[in-house]
C-alpha cells in the first residue's frame, strides 16, 4: 500500500541499529561438554539490533534513539570484563573474598573478583550474549507496546563473519 493511503493494517518497518559504538571487549571461554572447553581468550564483540515495528503516522515509527542509547548502555555493562556463566551445567562458581574460582572438570580456575562479571547465562557464547541483550531490551513491555514494536532480533559478532542472532516476536 502506498504511504499516502492508510490501511486497516498499519504498515510495518524494520529499524536496523548497528552503530560503531555498539561494541564491547570481553574475555570468555566456550564450554563444549563436561570435559572440553576453550582456553580463556577475548574478543572485540559488536552488536546489531533489528526492531520490527508499526508506523505511527508522521512518516515514522518509534524514536529509535531510545534504543540506540539502551544498546550502548548494555554494551558498557559487558565491556572489559571476563564473563563467566552462572547457569552452565558444567561450571561451578565459588566466590571467596577477593577471588572467584571457576570449577570445571576438576580444575579450580582462579580469577580476581574485580575482573569477573557473572552473567545469568548457560554458556559464554554468541547466542547466549545475544539472548542476554534481547532479554534486557524486552524488560519494559509497556514501552514496547507504546512503541508498537512487534519483534526484536539481536545479533552479536565476535569478529567479521562470525555471529549469532536471536529473535523474539512480541506482537
Ligand atoms: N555455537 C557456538 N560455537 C562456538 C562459539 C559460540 O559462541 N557459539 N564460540 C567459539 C569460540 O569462542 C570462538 O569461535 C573463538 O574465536 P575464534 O573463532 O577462534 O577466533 P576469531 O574470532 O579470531 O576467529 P578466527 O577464525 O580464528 O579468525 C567456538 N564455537
Amino acid at each position: 500500500m502506498s504511504a499516502q493511503g492508510g490501511t486497516a493494517m498499519q504498515e510495518r518497518v524494520t529499524i536496523r541499529l548497528a552503530k560503531q559504538n555498539m561494541k564491547f571487549s570481553a574475555g570468555h571461554f566456550t564450554i563444549f561438554s563436561a570435559s572440553e572447553r576453550e582456553r580463556l581468550h577475548g574478543h572485540n564483540f559488536t552488536v546489531e539490533v533489528d526492531i520490527e515495528a508499526r508506523m505511527l503516522g508522521n512518516g515514522m515509527c518509534f524514536d529509535y534513539g531510545l534504543y540506540k542509547d539502551r544498546v550502548v548502555a548494555l554494551c558498557r555493562e559487558l565491556n572489559e570484563w571476563t564473563i563467566l556463566p552462572t547457569r552452565s551445567p558444567y561450571l561451578r562458581i565459588e566466590e571467596d573474598g577477593d577471588h572467584v574460582y571457576a570449577h570445571f572438570d576438576g580444575q579450580r580456575i582462579p580469577f580476581l573478583r574485580g575482573d569477573v562479571l557473572l552473567l545469568p547465562i548457560e554458556n559464554a557464547t554468541l547466542e547466549e550474549f545475544a539472548g542476554w541483550f534481547l532479554q534486557r531490551l524486552c524488560e519494559d513491555r509497556e514501552a514496547l507496546r507504546a512503541h508498537a514494536i512487534d519483534a526484536i532480533e539481536v545479533r552479536v559478532l565476535s569478529g567479521p563473519g562470525q555471529s549469532a542472532g536471536r529473535r523474539v516476536r512480541l506482537g
